[in-house]
């Protein structure tokens, strides 16, 4: 499914990310993990084709993965950055247009508030929710819209308890029904629920090395 071969960027001469290679199958979580600065955020823009990558490649079913080619952009569900709302559309109108880009039905954007716990706050205003609950509409985008592949920094961030939980319940259905999950992540409990491989992204390049 995501074939990522000796992916390399830099940043003003100093190597962040360092001939990684992995493959992603349908049915797998895969966990970025490293100390902070190890360059999992930046493996995954280079992977969504939000940053370039100065060499390797990144395949997407055997092509080079092409973020402007609509059936990748259909397949290819990349929240890494933090989200620009617009100032006059409510939370479910925010979700509502996305589904609707995708053909998907009104219904799902009822069923995403509910399963991210936004259901009373469909009539809000994004900027005046708190910032766990922000991440919970972030995170609404993956249940509106198709995807086979869902990339994610550190989803964790600002969730409660609760939220984790279930968020690596959602994870780890959503490989079961044959999808893919690349995350960023430093909660180790989060990747247990959701049955990620994890991938060391420095020790990859190390053991790359032999
Ligand atoms: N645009 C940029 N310009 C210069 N350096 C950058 C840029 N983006 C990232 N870096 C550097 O690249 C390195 C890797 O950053 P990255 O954000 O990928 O790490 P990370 O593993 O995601 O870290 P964290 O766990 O803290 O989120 C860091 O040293 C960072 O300062």
């Amino acid at each position: 499914m995501l074939e990522v071969e000796s992916l390399q960027r830099s940043f003003g001469g100093v190597r962040v990310v360092d001939d990684l290679t992995f493959t992603l199958a349908a049915g797998e979580v895969v966990a970025l993990v490293g100390a902070n600065g190890a360059g999992k955020t930046t493996t995954l823009r280079c992977i969504a084709g939000l940053d370039e990558c100065d060499g390797g490649a990144v395949l997407w079913d055997g092509s080079p993965l092409d973020e402007r080619d609509s059936t990748t952009r259909r397949e290819v569900c990349a929240l890494l950055d933090d989200t620009a709302w617009f100032p006059d559309l409510t939370v479910a109108e925010h979700l509502a247009i996305l589904a609707q880009a995708h053909g998907e039905e009104a219904r799902v954007v009822v069923d995403a508030l509910d399963a991210l716990g936004l259901a009373d706050l469909g009539d809000r205003m994004p900027a005046t929710l708190s910032s766990g609950q922000t991440q919970r509409l972030r995170l609404a985008q993956a249940l509106v819209r198709p995807w086979r592949l869902l990339a994610l920094d550190e989803p964790e961030q600002r969730l409660d308890a609760d939220g984790r939980e279930w968020l690596g319940h959602y994870l780890r259905a959503c490989a079961d029904e044959g999808r893919a999950v690349l995350m960023a992540s430093h909660d180790h409990t989060l990747c247990a629920i959701a049955g990620a491989r994890l991938l060391d992204v420095e020790r990859a390049h190390e053991r790359a090395d032999g």
